[in-house]
């Protein structure tokens, strides 16, 4: 068994409720999603084949107990579930950052997945399989990266009608750098006195000027 891995790396994990923590990143090539905030589009194409025992060797360099799966969009190559299940029998703590469009019960339950919804202005949001709401379990988190008011008030109505099983504090709101200020989203959460999670990408704070490997 084999997947096509556009990068392996150690870094700070930068996003999620695991934000802070060392964490290796194993970032799988190709999306069927075109984001147009997306920045790691790096990962459509780039990428070598490498089985599943070499993935083991080279996260186990790190000597890091948490490890994160992403692309890419993981899902999208069928190994990935059976990747997933490797490092946990190997006694990893893994999560998985997917985007959301595909169903994602076939991944072991104890795997931590944070699952985007995508918004009006990313271009995909008709891509969402929001049944995945329905299939999330206690650890597992909802992400909605944010551009505009229209995208706030989509995720504000998702959060409202389709989230009520999500623990408060697992529900991800983050802005797009570049698109609209920090402060402008916070603002909104507090007026309306949401009760989600706020987020930065910490990677982009700590290293402002490194695309890859961070
Ligand atoms: C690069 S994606 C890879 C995983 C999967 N394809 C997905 O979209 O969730 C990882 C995360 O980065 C977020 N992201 C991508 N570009 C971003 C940007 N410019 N600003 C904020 N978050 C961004 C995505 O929304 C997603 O939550
Ligand atoms: N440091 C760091 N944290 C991350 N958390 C999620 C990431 C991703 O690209 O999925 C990411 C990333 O690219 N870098
Ligand atoms: S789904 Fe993720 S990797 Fe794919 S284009 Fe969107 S942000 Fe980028
Ligand atoms: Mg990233």
């Amino acid at each position: 068994m084999s997947l096509l891995v556009n990068e392996i790396f150690y870094s700070i994990q930068g996003e999620s409720l695991y934000s802070g923590r060392p964490c290796v990143f194993v970032r799988l090539t190709g999306c069927n999603l075109r984001c147009s905030y997306c920045d790691t589009r790096y990962a459509y194409h780039e990428g070598s084949e490498m089985d599943i025992m070499a993935i083991l060797e080279q996260t186990a360099i790190y000597q890091c107990p948490l490890i994160e799966i992403t692309g890419g969009e993981p899902l999208l190559q069928s190994d990935t579930p059976f990747l997933i299940h490797q490092l946990l029998e190997n006694r990893y703590e893994v999560m998985m950052e997917t985007n959301g469009s595909f169903d994602i019960s076939k991944v072991d339950k104890r795997c931590v997945k944070i699952v985007d919804v995508k918004c009006p202005a990313s271009g995909e949001s008709r891509k969402n399989d929001l049944e995945n709401l329905k299939r999330l379990h206690p650890g597992d988190q909802v992400k909605f990266v944010i551009s505009d008011r229209e995208d706030y008030e989509y995720a504000k109505k998702i959060t409202a009608s389709e989230c009520s099983e999500i623990a408060i504090n697992h529900m991800l709101f983050s802005p797009v750098l570049g698109k609209i200020p920090p402060a402008e989203l916070a603002k909104w959460i507090l007026e309306d006195r949401l009760q989600v999670r706020f987020q930065l990408q910490l990677h982009k704070i700590i290293w402002p000027e490194t695309e890859r490997g961070v």
